[in-house]
């Protein structure tokens, strides 16, 4: 770790990691490089507009409903415009995959590069107008076709993420990203407006104690679901049972999973047949920081980065955490096959 006294002189921010990690990678073009910092000003601007959103009217409905049918909220929009001219202004993407629209976004051929992005740019946002944590997340890849960018180049596997990331609008502002070696955690410095690295190298651990999920649903769940949830207040070798928590902003839950081991999971139930969150943009990139983090992440029934998405907005059902948690978890599915 770089200097510890009061005033750090030589201070890992954010920019100079992914500037460093370029030009150690073979061939690079500073590409990737522009397109990160360009998500970087997109989440301190998403970060600046949540922190002041009572006092400059940004709470609220936007007045429209978005291709999955959710409420859209105006910071919904605006951080969905803020992430998309970013991108695009890095001239690194050649395309884009957002919540907020329904079809591929296509860069402007003039600012095109190789890489394609699919994002939530608010997640959590029924969370915005009682303050609670919100964030953003993202997945980069490399795009796969010649010519015009086709949904084609978005419908990837997890398994080819270049890099990925969520940012945390908490009681700070926090950019979890991996580039495929580790997980590494930002907090942002309001003072001098960077992302400054505080943990290197997270790790889950193996089990944890909490468990995380909208159990107001339990009436609609499978009922291997519901028996693991029973296993988990009332566990039968006499152990402590596991404590229960959940925001309702992925983002939150998955920071906290993280942060102190559990499972978070989002299931299928009789009303949403595979859930709700949406492949492309949320399980996959948390999928990927969880593996990089030790942590595993499951569909129930398959790993979720080994899937082949078949729609840009793809709902699947989502098992993520502590490698025991989560291995715990797929034997009650499985003795319910
Ligand atoms: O209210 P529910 O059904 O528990 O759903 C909560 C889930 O929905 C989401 O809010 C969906 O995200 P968006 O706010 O980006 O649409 C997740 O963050 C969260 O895990
Ligand atoms: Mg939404
Ligand atoms: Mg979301
Ligand atoms: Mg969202």
């Amino acid at each position: 770790m770089s200097d510890q006294s009061a005033f750090d002189t030589d201070v890992w921010t954010l920019t100079r990691f992914v500037i460093e990690n370029g030009r150690q990678a073979k061939g690079a073009t500073g590409e990737l490089t522009q397109l990160i910092n360009a998500i970087l000003t997109a989440v301190k601007a998403i970060s600046c507009a949540v922190r002041k959103a009572g006092l400059a009217h940004l709470q609220g409905l936007a007045g429209s409903v978005n291709v999955t049918g959710d409420d859209v909220k105006k910071l919904d929009v605006l951080s969905n415009v803020l992430m998309i001219n970013m991108l695009q202004a890095s001239y690194g993407s050649c395309c884009m995959v957002s919540e907020e629209n329904k079809e591929l976004i296509v860069t402007p051929k003039d600012k095109r590069g190789k890489y394609v992005v699919c994002f939530d740019p608010l997640d959590g946002s029924s969370n915005i107008d009682c303050l609670a944590s919100i964030g953003t997340i993202f997945a980069i890849y490399k795009r796969v076709t010649d010519g015009e960018p086709t949904d084609k180049d978005a419908l990837q596997a997890g398994n080819n993420i270049v890099c990925a990331g969520y940012t945390l609008y908490g009681s700070a502002t926090l950019m979890a990203i991996s580039t495929g070696a580790g997980l590494n955690f930002f907090t942002l410095d309001p003072a001098i407006g960077e992302f400054i690295l505080t943990e290197r190298n997270v790790k889950i651990k193996q089990k944890g104690k909490i468990y995380s999920l909208n159990e107001g649903y339990a009436k609609y769940f499978h009922p291997s679901i519901n028996e693991y949830l029973q296993h988990k207040k009332y566990p039968e070798d006499g152990s402590s049972p596991y404590g229960a928590r959940y925001v309702g902003s992925m983002v939150s839950d998955i920071h906290r999973t993280i942060a102190y081991g559990g499972i978070f999971m989002y299931p299928a139930n009789e009303k949403s047949p595979k859930g709700k969150l949406r492949l492309l943009y949320e399980c996959n990139p948390i999928a990927f920081l969880i593996e990089q983090a030790g942590g595993l992440a499951s569909t129930g029934f398959q790993r979720v980065l080994d899937i082949q998405p078949e729609e840009l907005h793809q709902r699947v059902p989502f098992v993520v955490g502590s490698p025991d948690d989560v291995n715990e978890f797929l034997t009650f599915v499985k003795k319910h096959q």
